[in-house]
């Protein structure tokens, strides 16, 4: 469990780029960030790992303040994942870089091996292959696939899917998915709101460094004054069904509501059968 505490943070020791923002991530959630650029998403995500402590309030992993432990007590519970996987990747190998980590908190051995081996197969990575020289996608798999190696409890992802193909998002998107649904509590920041409307569960929404909206997904993304706020836009097929709500006279409930293209169709099919019997 991660908790925010009427935190503010600031880079200069003046500025406040956070300001009283208070949230709870309970275990398993899988929750997106979302809102304008400069909104302060990606300092939320750095005090939530404690690479940055908090001017004011407090940041507590699973109930105890981050200014109270390592970072490497945090990097435990908190994995991090950068939006640009080549400021993680540092080996020659694919089955180094899986073991890095491990490396790094003095645990390899006989057990890290066997996890480093079940990762190879699970991702189905060429474990000589030179990181660099894989594509955009599969580096940002390794990224991955190298923090939950360690398998910590929660994982932050800081854009996971920006300058991925559909193809590389979908199969970054769907591993993070099955992660959470495994029980890894999952935090993202994500630009993307075709993403964050397909695998969030919840949306925290930020906009000049503070909290405009926390609630269920399609709650957040429909709320007109939150969407402005926060200058974001809806999912296509959400925008498409609040505005048939808005313009269509006596539009059927099951179309208003719709939030993904398979809604919309069932729900458009439905009321053309309807009006034509
Ligand atoms: N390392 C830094 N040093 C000084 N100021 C910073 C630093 N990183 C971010 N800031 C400032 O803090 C504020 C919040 O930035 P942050 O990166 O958290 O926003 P964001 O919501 O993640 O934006 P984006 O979506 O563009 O990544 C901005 O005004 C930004 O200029």
């Amino acid at each position: 469990m991660i908790e925010f505490k009427n935190v503010s943070a600031s880079y200069d020791g003046e500025l406040a780029v956070l300001k009283g923002v208070s949230f709870t991530i309970h275990d398993g959630d899988f929750v997106a960030f979302v809102g304008t650029n400069g909104a302060g998403k990606s300092t939320t995500m750095r005090l939530a790992n404690g690479l940055l402590k908090p001017t004011a309030g407090e940041v507590l992993v699973d109930g105890v303040a981050t200014s109270q432990l390592k970072t490497s007590q945090i990097a435990r519970k908190v994995g991090f994942l950068f939006q640009n996987p080549d400021r993680q990747i540092c080996c020659n190998s694919v089955r180094e870089e899986l073991l890095f980590g491990f490396q790094v908190l003095g645990e390899q051995g006989p057990g890290a091996e066997a996890q480093v081996d079940e990762l190879i197969d699970r991702f189905g990575f060429d474990p000589d292959a030179e990181p660099y020289l894989l594509n955009r996608g599969t580096r940002q798999l390794l990224a991955l696939a190298s923090i939950i190696a360690l398998k910590p409890p929660t994982v932050i992802l800081d854009e996971p899917t920006t300058g991925l193909d559909y193809r590389e998002c979908q199969k970054v998107m769907e591993t993070v998915a099955q992660l959470n649904a495994e029980g890894t509590t999952v935090v993202m920041v994500c630009h993307d709101m075709e993403v964050v409307g397909d695998f969030a569960h919840r949306v925290i929404a930020m906009t000049d460094g503070q909290v405009v909206a926390d609630g269920p997904t399609f709650e957040v993304l429909r709320n007109q004054e939150v969407l402005e706020r926060a200058s974001i836009i809806p999912p296509q097929a959400t925008a498409v069904a609040m505005a048939l709500e808005e313009q269509v006279p006596n539009c059927p409930a099951a179309v208003a509501q719709a939030n993904t293209v398979e809604q919309l169709t069932e729900a458009l099919a439905a009321a053309a059968q309807e009006g034509g019997q």
